[in-house]
């Protein structure tokens, strides 16, 4: 038996969309895997009640078939799904490395990338590494069909999570498909100056370097509040804020000192609306943990 602790995600950071991610330290699922003849899967937790046991449809039965390791796995979810937190990539990112290591695989962190992906076109239709990137190396990712690189970095995050469903297969819809060349050298200016905060451990230049104008005003509609809640963070200290994933989560960074109140806004804002939220006193953190 083998048990593996992998982290919330949040991915594009604004300007970085389908390649930029970053593990979070808190919240995570907590997977336990046991040899068997074929594979079964039991759900319990953050909103299990929504998350199939068929191995056909959880994220984790793509990764057992993929490593040719059949088990009985059972997944505490402490990531709500359709959250924006990379809830099915954890489940995913968790059983490829608990799996990898009950059979004696051998895979390298780095190569149980995509077989972690796997999982991921089965709930959103697109095999995209960078929530399971983060999720099983942690730090800040750049996942590109040429691989990953990753960097270690320590910057303080709040999370906020309303009691709104977006999946991620419906926020793909409404990405647009066209832009003009003047946004795209705003988002290669603002992706440059993220990855150079994240360098420095520098939240000033990591919040500024978030801002985008293409894919996230066109998701910032499926989500009740949005603009009141960045502009209340933004107020309250924080350096840069954005959708978290596909949403519904709201992503802001602050320094450390201004956390809480950053927090206290956006709760605050989403409450004045009526909306219940939670929030994550977060920080960049570590990948999945093998116990
Ligand atoms: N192990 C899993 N954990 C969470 N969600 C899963 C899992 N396996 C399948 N799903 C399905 O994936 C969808 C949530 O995925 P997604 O929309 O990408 O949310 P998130 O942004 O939280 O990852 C839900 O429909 C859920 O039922
Ligand atoms: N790049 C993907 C990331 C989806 O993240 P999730 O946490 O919402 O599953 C996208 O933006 O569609």
């Amino acid at each position: 038996m083998r048990t593996a602790r992998a982290p919330a995600t949040s991915a594009n950071l604004g300007s970085g969309f389908d390649v930029f991610g970053i593990a979070l330290s808190r919240p995570a699922d907590v997977v336990r895997v046991e040899r068997a003849d074929r594979t079964t899967i039991e759900v319990t937790g953050a909103g299990s009640q929504f998350i199939p046991e068929d191995p056909e449809k959880n994220t984790v039965g793509a990764v057992a078939e993929a490593l040719d390791a059949p088990a009985h796995i059972q997944i505490d979810k402490g990531i709500r799904p359709a959250s924006g937190l990379g809830s099915s990539a954890a489940s995913a990112a968790a059983a490829a490395v608990a799996l990898n290591d009950l059979y004696d695989r051998g895979k390298s962190r780095k190569e149980l990338v995509p077989i972690a992906a796997k999982g991921e076109a089965v709930v959103s239709g697109d095999a995209h590494d960078d929530n399971v990137a983060p999720a099983i190396l942690g730090g800040f990712t750049i996942a590109t069909p040429d691989g990953v690189t990753q960097i270690d970095t320590d910057i303080s995050i709040v999370v906020t999570l309303p009691e709104i469903v977006v999946s991620t297969r419906d926020a793909r819809k409404v990405v647009p498909t066209e832009t003009t060349v003047e946004k795209l050298v705003e988002t290669v200016g603002n992706a440059a100056t993220l990855t150079a905060g994240m360098y420095r451990d520098d939240p000033a230049l990591v919040g500024r370097g978030m801002e985008d104008d293409v894919v996230t005003p066109a998701r910032a509609k499926l989500i009740d509040g949005y603009d009141a809640v960045r502009d209340a963070a933004l107020a309250a200290g924080a350096t840069g804020v954005t959708i978290s994933g596909a949403g519904p989560a709201v992503l802001a960074v602050t320094r450390s000192r201004d956390q809480r109140s950053v927090a206290n806004a956006m709760l605050d804002t989403f409450d004045a609306r009526g909306i219940d939220a939670r929030a994550y006193q977060t920080r960049i953190g570590n990948g999945t943990r093998l116990y």
